[in-house]
């Protein structure tokens, strides 16, 4: 009796554009384009894996649920993840390997005649803008910075630009958003890269198979497949 197939979950921007040369390292292709299909389940060359489309911030719970075995997800994504979702435990979600792909860094930004020091020296208050709640609550606790930390789920740029906060907290990579809108980068809070995430019991129960595709990963990251 053949085995189901392994399910990879990915979000179909960077992630999934950035994975699809890893794979075909190891000779796996996924076979159809999510830019030109509606599909959310997608075939690949073999017959013992398959991808799901699925946003980013899902990718987590996808994998820590079972709905997929495996995933890829961003550090910033995963550090809120797990952040919400205390009650769920620990257990569940595997990181075994940094991917190194979509990269780019977690910052302060702010409007460019803002003088984000000062206010910082003064103690003033300060109303942050993000999609990344924790990440910005932890940053500004361990600076001693009091905030008003404002959710927002997208266009982050805009709060500033409209009064609704002082500064944002966004992923920055070559400056252009923030340029675009004469934002600048004041303060960078962590490196981000997207990592492999793989389900705990599923690692177990189906050790022969997924080993095999961790190993294809992480010889396709490993620095010297880099530069081959
Ligand atoms: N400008 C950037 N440069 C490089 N990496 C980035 C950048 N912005 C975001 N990322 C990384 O890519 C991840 C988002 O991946 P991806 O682009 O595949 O998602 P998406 O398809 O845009 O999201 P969604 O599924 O929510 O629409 C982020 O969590 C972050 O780790
Ligand atoms: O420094 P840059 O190279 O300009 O990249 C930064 C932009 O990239 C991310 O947005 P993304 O492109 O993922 O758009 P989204 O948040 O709407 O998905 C981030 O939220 C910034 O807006």
């Amino acid at each position: 009796m053949s085995l189901p197939p392994l399910t990879l979950a990915l979000s179909k921007g960077r992630i999934f554009d950035e994975t699809l040369p890893l794979l075909a390292q190891a000779g796996i292709e996924v076979l159809e384009d999510p830019a030109r299909s509606r599909k959310l389940i997608l075939p690949t060359n073999q017959d013992g894996l398959r991808v799901v489309l699925v946003r980013a911030t899902d990718v987590p719970t996808y994998v820590q649920q079972g709905g997929a075995d495996i995933g890829v997800a961003g550090r910033d994504i995963l550090i809120e993840h797990v952040a919400q979702h205390v009650g769920w435990g620990a257990s569940g979600l595997y990181q075994p390997l940094d991917l190194g792909i979509a990269r780019c860094r977690m910052s302060v930004a702010c409007p460019e005649g803002f003088d984000y020091a000062a206010r910082v020296r003064q103690g003033a208050r300060l109303r942050v803008a993000t999609k990344y709640t924790h990440i910005a609550r932890e940053h500004f606790a361990r600076k001693g910075v009091h905030v008003d930390v404002i959710k927002l789920y997208g266009s982050m740029e805009l709060a500033p630009l409209t009064g609704l906060a002082d500064v944002i907290v966004d992923l920055v990579s070559t400056g252009a958003t923030l340029k675009a809108n004469h934002l600048v980068e004041v303060e960078a809070i962590m490196d981000i890269s997207s990592h492999l995430v793989v389900n705990q019991a599923a690692l177990k129960l189906r050790q022969a198979q997924i080993r095999p595709l961790i190993d294809v990963f992480a010889r396709a990251c490993a620095p010297e497949a880099q530069s081959a």
